[in-house]
């Protein structure tokens, strides 16, 4: 800002809301769209969005909450365009801004942005309530107002929004979950902000990324180079889960797997995975260069994952091997819990993990000295020394059982090619929902053996991106 005429960066977000706007009216000639404007930037971006929109032929009413703090530029610039203001001082909820939002076809919420913290209060919140139920189009100005914007929790009433622009940067609360779900379609209006930016909280692959770290098959590749990577999973209760996680890996890219279990389990992964080796002792294993351990292991078992964790390699620990933690590991770790499990072992309340994901996943990376994947409806991937990841790939679609036991094969055979446990979770993340979204074009609703089926393509396409 310092290096811009005053404003500037404001004209910048205004003109690239304004035009998502008219994208989105399918132009605003003829339309009405009402702007709900608090007191800060976040409210004079949209008033100078209302003014662009006044000009090009919108009918444009203002409902401000506050007439004491109002971006004076913005405001005027709006009435300049033809804009009304249809609050009385102080009392934003008038019968008119009733009617008003309820004939909208787009209400352009700009109460509160990245200055917002503990939700909507009184009006603000009816405003956000009326907006849902009436209006047409709801379109959040850099946030959905009310959600909290650096950890993505919902502390307090919002707005839910069809489409979310925001400004400069990605924010954390459009992206991870509870927030995200209520931030829509987010579009993204570059203000020239990025050599600015500081190191960001957290970090969200792209397909170059996730292609430039899998490593190719080289000239010269044999098994060991591709990764070789021991499997303990299944019981004779959940014999399909070892199904799935061998294939996760062997799909996934494994020069080999080499699988740990009773004779009725392996004799179940010989007869899909032929390739698989199998024996039954973790100390009988041969050469590997990492472990992937838990998938439907059942009960007990503790000594096996024990014999494993004492190997010194990298291992994934998934579903019920996280019962058998020790009290701490030592960085070489990869824990992929969904949030049940992350609640049994946080000794938390699965509901109040889902509240506070980024909280506890960072909570369990530092306490457990390991890189944490947390799944469900947004995966995050916390590394012991603080960073993270949002997964942006995959589809609720995903939610189906085995489609984790998938996951920590594939993750596993990434780990068993040497990439640190922070990117092979996270690239993992990025290849399952990749093949879930695959999959469910399909068929809607897919199995995980349909996810499995999808992998090799997809991993044929990224190979392809780099
Ligand atoms: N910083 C920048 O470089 C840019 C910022 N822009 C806009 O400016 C916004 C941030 O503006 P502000 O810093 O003025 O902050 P906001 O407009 O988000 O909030 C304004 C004020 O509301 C009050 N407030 C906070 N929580 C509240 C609550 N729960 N209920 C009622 N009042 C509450 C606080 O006093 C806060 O300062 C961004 O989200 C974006 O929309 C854009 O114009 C582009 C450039
Ligand atoms: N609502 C959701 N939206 C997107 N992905 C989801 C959702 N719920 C679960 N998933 C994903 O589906 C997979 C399910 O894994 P998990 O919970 O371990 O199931 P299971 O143990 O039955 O295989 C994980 O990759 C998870 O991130
Ligand atoms: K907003």
């Amino acid at each position: 800002m310092a290096t811009l005429p005053e404003s500037a960066l404001m004209q910048r977000a205004a003109a690239g809301l304004a035009a998502v706007c008219a994208r989105v009216l399918g132009g605003p000639y003829g339309s009405r769209v009402v702007l709900l404007v608090g007191g800060g930037d976040n409210g004079g971006d949209a008033l100078w969005a209302g003014a662009r929109l006044a000009h090009r032929g919108a009918s444009v009413d203002a409902v401000l909450l506050r007439h004491d703090r109002v971006h004076p530029a913005g405001l005027a610039a709006f009435r300049r365009a033809g804009g009304r203001v249809v609050s009385s001082a102080d009392v934003p909820l008038t019968p008119e801004t009733q009617r008003a939002i309820a004939r909208a076809d787009l209400v352009l919420d700009g109460m509160l942005g990245i200055g917002g913290r503990g939700g909507l209060r009184d009006d603000a919140a009816r405003l956000a309530d009326a907006a849902a139920a009436e209006a047409g189009l709801v379109v959040a100005v850099d946030l959905p107002s009310g959600v909290e914007p650096d950890t993505a929790e919902l502390t307090g009433p919002h707005v839910r929004a069809d489409v979310t622009v925001t400004f400069g940067t990605h924010k954390l609360a459009i992206l991870a979950d509870p927030a995200a779900q209520v931030a829509g379609h987010v579009e993204f209006v570059d203000i020239g902000l990025a050599p600015y930016l500081p190191e960001p909280v957290a970090g969200m692959l792209e397909p170059v990324d996730v292609a430039e770290m899998l490593p190719a098959p080289e000239r010269n590749s044999d098994k060991y180079r591709r990764g070789v990577l021991g499997l303990l999973a299944g019981s004779a209760q959940f014999r399909g889960a070892a199904v799935l996680a061998a294939g996760g890996a062997a799909e996934g890219g494994a020069g080999m797997v080499r699988f740990v279990g009773p004779d009725e389990v392996a004799t179940q992964v010989l007869n899909r995975w032929p390739e698989v080796v199998t024996s039954a002792d973790v100390a009988d294993t041969g050469r590997v260069q990492a472990w992937a351990v838990g998938s439907g292991l059942g009960d007990g078992r503790a000594a096996e994952v024990a014999a494993v964790l004492d190997t010194g390699l990298p291992v994934l620990v998934d579903a019920d091997g996280l019962r058998h933690l020790p009290e701490t590991l030592d960085g070489r770790a990869l824990l992929t819990p969904h949030a049940g499990e992350l609640a049994r072992m946080m000794d938390a309340d699965r509901g109040d993990v889902e509240a506070h994901r980024l909280r506890y996943v960072q909570a369990a990376a530092r306490r457990w000295n390991a890189t944490v994947l947390l799944k469900g409806s947004t995966t995050l991937v916390a590394a012991p020394d603080g960073r993270i990841r949002v997964n942006p790939t995959g589809t609720p679609a995903l939610a189906t059982a085995g489609s984790g036991d998938v996951l920590s094969g594939l993750a596993g055979a990434l780990l068993a090619t040497g990439m640190e446990p922070f990117d092979a979770g996270s690239a993992a993340a990025y290849i399952h929902g990749l093949a879930g979204q695959a999959a469910a074009e399909g068929s809607g609703l897919p199995s995980a053996s349909a996810v499995l089926d999808a992998l090799p393509a997809v991993l044929a396409a990224l190979h392809s991106a780099r």
